[in-house]
């Protein structure tokens, strides 16, 4: 029986072979074509329930197309998309999105911004449901403000609560810290760890930062310049929290994903073959 490490990107396995539950996200055979240009793909990609993962890869090779077929705003070329064992043929509730701009309503408060999602709601409900998210995400204070009177990393923290309110499984992040400088972007990536394991929200998050991806990720995924595919699959084995930026393996891994990042990225280079993954993976005990 495979164990959990065994699953991921190449084959996925059938749940009940796994003995558990429908994977979060799962892709088969995904491939994203743009007027016969084929940008990202084939991807095959099992992300278990719970899991916190980065996806790093140089400019243009589809990452925010596979966040976008993972949200349901692009229906895939070819293959399939499911999320909690259901097929994904449009944006849904079990799903929130987070994006490098926080895109909040300018002439609404953080609170009704929050809660916007929630207008089904009974009032007494939606109230205490934006009064607990504004409490997650350190924004009780800023509750009757406008976006415009916030700081950027505010901002993006209110944002990040508004994706978080119909309690979605699943979270989807395109570059959320992009726009932040380091000493914000630093905080942001400590309380959406803080977030992730409080809620236990699967998350994908898009990244450029190899260091990003390493540091906030279970899990860190590389693709390839176009088209977009999974060359490398990073499993942390860094200790949750407190998680220390120093730590040594920290350091190893993040050389292990830029190598191959800045290999596949080589001119004249296209996605690495079985063998050359398999080459950076012999005696490799941090990768699954
Ligand atoms: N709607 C579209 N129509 C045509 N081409 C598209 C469309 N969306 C994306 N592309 C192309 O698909 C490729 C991948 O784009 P995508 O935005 O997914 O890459 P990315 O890795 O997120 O890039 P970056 O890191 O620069 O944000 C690019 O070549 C882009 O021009």
């Amino acid at each position: 029986m495979p164990s959990r490490n065994d699953a991921p990107h190449g084959a996925p396995g059938d749940a009940a072979a796994r003995g558990g539950g429908p994977y979060a996200i799962e892709l088969r055979g995904v491939r994203q074509a743009y007027r016969d240009r084929t940008v990202l793909g084939p991807i095959d990609l099992a992300i278990e329930p719970g899991e916190f993962v980065t996806v790093v890869g140089p400019s243009g090779c589809g990452k925010s197309t596979l966040l976008r077929l993972i949200a349901g705003f692009t229906r895939p070329s070819a293959g399939s998309v499911a999320v909690s064992g259901r097929p994904v043929t449009g944006p849904g509730p079990d799903r929130g999105v987070v994006f490098q701009q926080p895109r909040l309503f300018p002439w609404l408060s953080v609170a009704a911004n929050v809660g916007f999602g929630l207008r089904g709601l009974p009032r007494a409900a939606r109230r205490a449901r934006v009064a607990e998210l504004l409490e997650l995400t350190g924004l009780s204070d800023a509750a009757r403000l406008r976006p415009y009177e916030l700081s950027g990393g505010m901002r993006q923290r209110a944002a990040i609560a508004r994706a978080l309110a119909t309690r979605p499984r699943v979270l989807l992040m395109d570059e959320p810290f992009a726009a932040l400088d380091a000493f914000t972007r630093e905080r942001m990536q400590d309380e959406l760890r803080r977030l992730w394991r409080s809620t236990g929200t699967t998350v994908v998050f898009i990244t450029h930062d190899v260091d990003e991806a390493v540091y906030l990720g279970t899990r860190a995924i590389a693709l390839s310049g176009g088209p977009g595919r999974v060359i490398h699959d990073e499993r942390s084995d860094l200790p949750s929290l407190p998680h220390p930026r120093g730590d040594a393996r920290f350091g190893a891994a993040r050389e292990r994903l830029a190598a191959v990042i800045r290999s596949a990225a080589a001119p004249g280079r296209g996605p690495a073959s079985a063998e050359e993954r398999a080459a950076h993976l012999v005696g490799d005990p941090g990768l699954g």
